[in-house]
């Protein structure tokens, strides 16, 4: 390999940009105390995540800058203590980033499919993460069961439908935080008569930053009453 990131052959495929990337000092420095664990973590959903279902086969070239950064892009939206649920943590995105990133709170995963809450047991105890919790089932199962600080989601469904998910886990005042695609303003109108029984905040666009030429993670965030 040399400092432009190709190897010896001359060939610059995208897993190997995302490996540099992902050795790179500014992604280091993102992460801080929590790269080795989330490099960790990387490498096994890279050596395990395509055969166990939990990542398609072309997402196993990108985990860096799609995955594992553009989760870490929600930590600055959460709140200063408390408690975090992840609604279809899947892999684990964003719920187990947040739990290394965020050891000060505590992070509930929720996961119906249980080859997903395997892997998700698995990752815990190999961490060592001892603020992360994992749930098996549908979110509406747990509604009631949370007062969550924030909620949050990657790639789950659509706003309207994440809000009836997700808003009756939160406490009064709770935020859910919400990471989608660049199109999410559209889908803010289909979800006006949720967000109004709930009595939610008007929904917040943000831009999460990681490092620079890393496309930000679009957040949507609104408070609940
Ligand atoms: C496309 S995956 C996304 C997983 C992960 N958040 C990510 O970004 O890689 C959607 C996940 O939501 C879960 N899911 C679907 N319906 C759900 C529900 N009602 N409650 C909780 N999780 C649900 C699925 O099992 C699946 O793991």
């Amino acid at each position: 390999m040399n400092s432009t990131g190709a190897d010896a052959s001359g060939v610059q495929g995208d897993d190997h940009a995302d490996r540099v990337l992902g050795e790179s000092q500014p992604v280091r420095d993102y992460f801080g105390p929590a790269y080795g664990s989330i490099a960790g973590f990387g490498g096994l959903l890279r050596e395990q995540g395509e055969l166990r279902g939990l990542i398609g086969p072309r997402e196993v070239s990108r985990l860096w800058e799609r995955h594992l950064l553009n989760s870490g892009a929600v930590v600055p939206y959460l709140p200063q203590s408390g408690l975090v649920v992840d609604v279809g943590s899947g892999a684990g995105l964003p719920g187990i980033i947040i739990g290394m990133m965020r050891p000060d709170l505590r992070v509930v995963l929720i996961e119906p499919m249980e080859r997903r809450t395997a892997w998700l047991e698995e990752v815990v105890a190999q961490w060592n993460l001892t603020n992360v919790d994992v749930r098996r089932g549908r979110a509406e199962e747990y509604h009631g069961a949370f007062e969550a600080d924030a909620v949050t989601s990657r790639a789950v469904a659509s706003l309207a439908k994440l809000a009836r998910m997700s808003l009756p886990l939160l406490r009064h005042r709770g935020e859910m935080v919400v990471l989608k695609g660049r199109n999410v303003a559209q889908e803010i109108e289909p979800a006006r008569k949720v967000l109004r029984s709930f009595k939610t905040s008007e929904p917040e666009i943000l831009a999460g930053e990681t490092v620079a030429g890393v496309e930000p993670t679009t957040i949507l965030r609104l408070r609940r009453g």
